[in-house]
C-alpha cells in the first residue's frame, strides 16, 4: 500500500554554500529540518570553505538566482523566505525584484522575509562585495519581516558600536527605521559579556532574549542558524515574538551542543532536536 503523507511546512533559504558543511545553506537546510520544516534553497555562491576560513568564492549569475526562487515559490510554495550570504549587489537587486514578484516580503498579505544581512564569515572573510552592504539597506531592508543583524553588520549599517543594553536599543531604533516590520539586534559578538543578549524591536515593543554566554569557540553558523530556525518557526504559522523565541530556545541548545571540527573552530549543532525525534 502507498502511503500518502501530508506534505510539511516549507521554507526557502537564499544563500551560499560552504563546502565545511558548517554556516551557510548548509547550515539552514539542517536548522530548517531539524525545526521540523522542508527546506528549499536558491543557492547565491559556491564557497571554499572550511573550520579555517574562506579561501575562494564563485557566484552565480543572478537571473539564475532569481529563477530558482521562482521555480521553489510556484510550485512548492513556502510558509517563510530567509536570505544569507547574497554576495553581490546584481544578487540583491535581483533578488528584491524576485521577491516583490512571487509575494514575499513585508507586511500582513506577503509570505514573511527574513533578512540576515550576512556581511563576512566569522573569520572576517568577506562574503559580499563593499557597495553590496548598502544595496542591502535599501533594497532588502524595506522589504523584510525581520532583519538580523549582528554587531559588526549592526555598525556596518547604522555606524553604532553596541556595548550595552542601551546601545542596543539605539541600534534597533535606528535598524527598524531603515524599512524592516522587526529588528532582532544579536549580541553574541559582545565577547567580554557573562550573558548574550539579544533584542527584538518592531518600532515600540521590545523583546529581551538572555542567558549565559556557552564556554565554546565552536559557533560557526550560530546566525545562519537562528534565522533559519526562526524562518521555519515562520512557516509553522507562528507569529514573529513567538517564532524569535523559539528559535532562541534552538540556538541555545546548539550551542551548547556544538563540537569541534577540522583545525579551527567548529559548528553549532542542530543534532539534539532531531534526536528528539530518533
Ligand atoms: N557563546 C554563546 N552562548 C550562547 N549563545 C550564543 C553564543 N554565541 C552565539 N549565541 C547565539 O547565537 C546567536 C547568533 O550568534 P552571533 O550573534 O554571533 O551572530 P552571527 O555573527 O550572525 O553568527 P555566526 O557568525 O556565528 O554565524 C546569538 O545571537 C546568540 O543567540
Ligand atoms: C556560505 C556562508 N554563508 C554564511 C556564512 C556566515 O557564517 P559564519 O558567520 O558562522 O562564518 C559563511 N561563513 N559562509
Amino acid at each position: 500500500m502507498t502511503a500518502v503523507n501530508p506534505t510539511p511546512p516549507r521554507a526557502l533559504t537564499i544563500a551560499g554554500s560552504d563546502s565545511g558543511g558548517a554556516a551557510g545553506l548548509e547550515a539552514d537546510l539542517r536548522a530548517m529540518t531539524a525545526c521540523g520544516v522542508h527546506g528549499c534553497v536558491a543557492v547565491t555562491a559556491v564557497t571554499v570553505q572550511n573550520s579555517l576560513g574562506v579561501s575562494g568564492v564563485h557566484l552565480v549569475p543572478a537571473e539564475t538566482v532569481a529563477a530558482q526562487v521562482r521555480a521553489v515559490v510556484t510550485d512548492i510554495g513556502v510558509g517563510a523566505a530567509k536570505t544569507g550570504m547574497l554576495a553581490s549587489r546584481e544578487i540583491i537587486d535581483a533578488v528584491a525584484d524576485v521577491v516583490d514578484e512571487v509575494g514575499i516580503g513585508r507586511g500582513p498579505r506577503r509570505t514573511p522575509f527574513v533578512v540576515d544581512p550576512v556581511a563576512a564569515s566569522m573569520r572576517g572573510d568577506p562574503l559580499l562585495t563593499e557597495d553590496a552592504m548598502e544595496a542591502i539597506r535599501t533594497r532588502l531592508f524595506p522589504r523584510a519581516e525581520l532583519a538580523t543583524p549582528n554587531l559588526d553588520e549592526v555598525r556596518l549599517l547604522a555606524g553604532i558600536a553596541v556595548t550595552d543594553a542601551a546601545t542596543a536599543r539605539e541600534a534597533a531604533e535606528a535598524l527598524h527605521a531603515m524599512g524592516p516590520r522587526y529588528v532582532l539586534v544579536k549580541g553574541g559578538h559582545l565577547r567580554g559579556s557573562p550573558e548574550v543578549v539579544d533584542l527584538l524591536f518592531d518600532g515600540e515593543q521590545t523583546w529581551e532574549f538572555s542567558g549565559p554566554r556557552i564556554d565554546t569557540p565552536h559557533v560557526h553558523g550560530a546566525g545562519d542558524a537562528l534565522a533559519s530556525a526562526t524562518c521555519a518557526a515562520l512557516a509553522r504559522g507562528l507569529s514573529m515574538p513567538d517564532a524569535v523565541a523559539s528559535a532562541e530556545r534552538y540556538i541555545r541548545r546548539a550551542v551548547a551542543e556544538s563540537y569541534p571540527l577540522g583545525a579551527g573552530v567548529g559548528p553549532v549543532s542542530p543534532f539534539w532536536a532531531v534526536q528528539a525525534h530518533v
